[in-house]
């Protein structure tokens, strides 16, 4: 059993609020029984999803699938609409049933998906059938850029999806340079259920789609999608939706949850509302960085639109805070960490990692259609360091054989195991060039 109302007096060296700022009604205590909820429990998958990732080129159709099983639109600022693509991270949740119709529904009609605020029970919409549908998956939906200048922030993406539907349109060559990236960032992420779709079918004849999906199985041979189905789709007129749906039920296990351990929560995306690490962070005349944690008393949580009593792992929450929105404003706290006073990892400034070079380099097109190899990493390289969300400069120390120790340009609190993926510059932009990479020791 979990319990846990924390007093004024824990919260008191908030660097950013005063005790004015809490609200004045007291906080109810919840009682959990812990040990015997799973993710499938009524109170959880109602209202708590798990996390999937849209992956893959520019335009291929990920923000379209999202709509087509969700019904909601993941673009949601002015400068996406008026630019037609994705520039920060999407989301939306969605709930899946299964009809309890098992002789009259057959499948894959037998799945639907609706809004993440639907009832846990509605009738199958199935013309004569009147049953009961079960819901069987409640996902949220990481929504990633496909843009290659956006590589980076598809990265912070990768750091909380546990499975990933890797989108791949029909109507053009297979890989584009985003697929491959893509899919080798969700390797290094060591995400091992994906589901291919094979998008945009209505713009192309049966042979056609025949032979793409050949060569999207000769892409992926070899890669950790190379047992994944490869499912004909279109995300704008809606077509095998709901066979989609089954994929997801079917062929992406439950992610496992820890439901005792503290909470830690990754930042993925913060706006004005909400102890974080590393927290405010500043300069001294030497040029040392100092972190000063925000504290905050909780106010609110949700998933999506449904209100939650408590939070338990997966799928995104949003957590009301009462942190100076300044703070807070246009995402300035991503790739920080929020979680139980006192239980959150170290800060480190220092890397040492186990790192392996990708063999050739993705996601940038090549005039001769040959990969350029990736060079070694050089001493004193600038590089883009990617560890859960966060997102920062590094620059390398030494490199000896398979080891590298980087200094962070900006502090990041994580803990030793967690994976690192190394971007470097290459014709103005940030590319992936080191895989399976982890930090094994470290200074802070
Ligand atoms: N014909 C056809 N067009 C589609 C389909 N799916 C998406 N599109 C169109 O393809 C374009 C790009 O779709 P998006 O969903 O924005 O692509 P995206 O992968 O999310 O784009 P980024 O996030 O910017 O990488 C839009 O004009 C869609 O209407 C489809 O199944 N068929």
């Amino acid at each position: 059993m979990s319990r846990h109302r924390p007093s004024r007096s824990e919260y008191s060296d908030s660097s950013s609020d005063n005790e004015d700022d809490y609200p004045s009604e007291i906080t109810p205590t919840i009682e959990v029984d812990t040990s015997s909820l799973t993710p499938l429990s009524a109170q959880v998958i109602s209202k708590q999803p798990f996390c999937l990732g849209n992956i893959g080129h520019v335009a291929h159709g990920k923000s379209t699938i999202v709509k087509a099983i969700s019904s909601v639109s993941t673009v949601r600022f002015q400068h996406e609409r008026v630019r037609a693509i994705t520039i920060k991270l999407g989301y939306a949740n969605a709930k899946i049933y299964k009809c309890e119709n098992e002789v009259g529904c057959p499948r894959p009609g037998c799945y639907r998906s609706y809004r993440s605020d639907k009832e846990d029970s509605p009738r199958c919409e199935r013309s004569g059938c009147n049953s009961r549908m079960k819901l069987v998956r409640h996902v949220s939906f990481v929504d990633c850029p496909g843009h290659n200048i956006l590589m980076a922030t598809m990265l912070t993406g990768a750091a909380v999806m546990d499975a990933a539907l890797l989108l791949i349109a029909g109507n053009e060559p297979c890989p584009q340079p985003q697929t491959s990236e893509h899919l080798a960032a969700v390797e290094i992420m060591e995400l091992d259920h994906i589901i291919i779709l094979q998008n945009k079918v209505d713009l192309m004849e049966k042979a056609q789609a025949l032979a793409h999906q050949e060569s999207i199985s000769a892409f992926v041979k070899g890669t950790v999608a190379e047992s994944a189905p490869i499912v004909p789709v279109s995300a704008q007129l809606k077509h095998n939706i709901d066979a989609v749906n089954e994929y997801i039920v079917t062929r992406i296990p439950i992610p496992m949850r820890d439901f005792v351990s503290a909470p830690r929560l990754i930042i993925i995306r913060s706006f004005d509302h909400i102890e974080i690490r590393p927290g405010v962070m500043t300069k001294d005349s030497t040029g040392r960085t100092h972190c000063k944690p925000l504290f905050s008393r909780i106010v609110s949580l949700h998933a999506e639109a449904n209100t939650l009593q408590f939070a338990v792992p997966g799928g995104l929450i949003s957590v009301g805070t009462s942190i100076d929105p300044t703070l807070c404003i246009a995402d300035r706290l991503i790739g920080q960490v929020l979680g139980s006073v006192g239980t959150l990892p170290q800060i480190y400034t220092e890397l040492e990692i186990s790192l392996f070079l990708l063999q050739r380099l993705l996601g940038v097109k090549i005039a001769d259609q040959k990969q350029a190899k990736v060079t070694k990493l050089r001493q004193t390289e600038l590089l883009l360091v990617n560890i859960g969300s966060a997102c920062t400069g590094g620059r390398v120390l030494s490199v000896n054989a398979n080891l590298a120790r980087i200094q962070l340009t900006s502090p990041a609190c994580t803990k030793i195991g967690e994976k690192v993926t190394l971007s470097r510059r290459i014709e103005k932009h940030w590319r992936l060039v080191v895989g399976r990479t982890k930090f094994f020791a470290l200074d802070s």
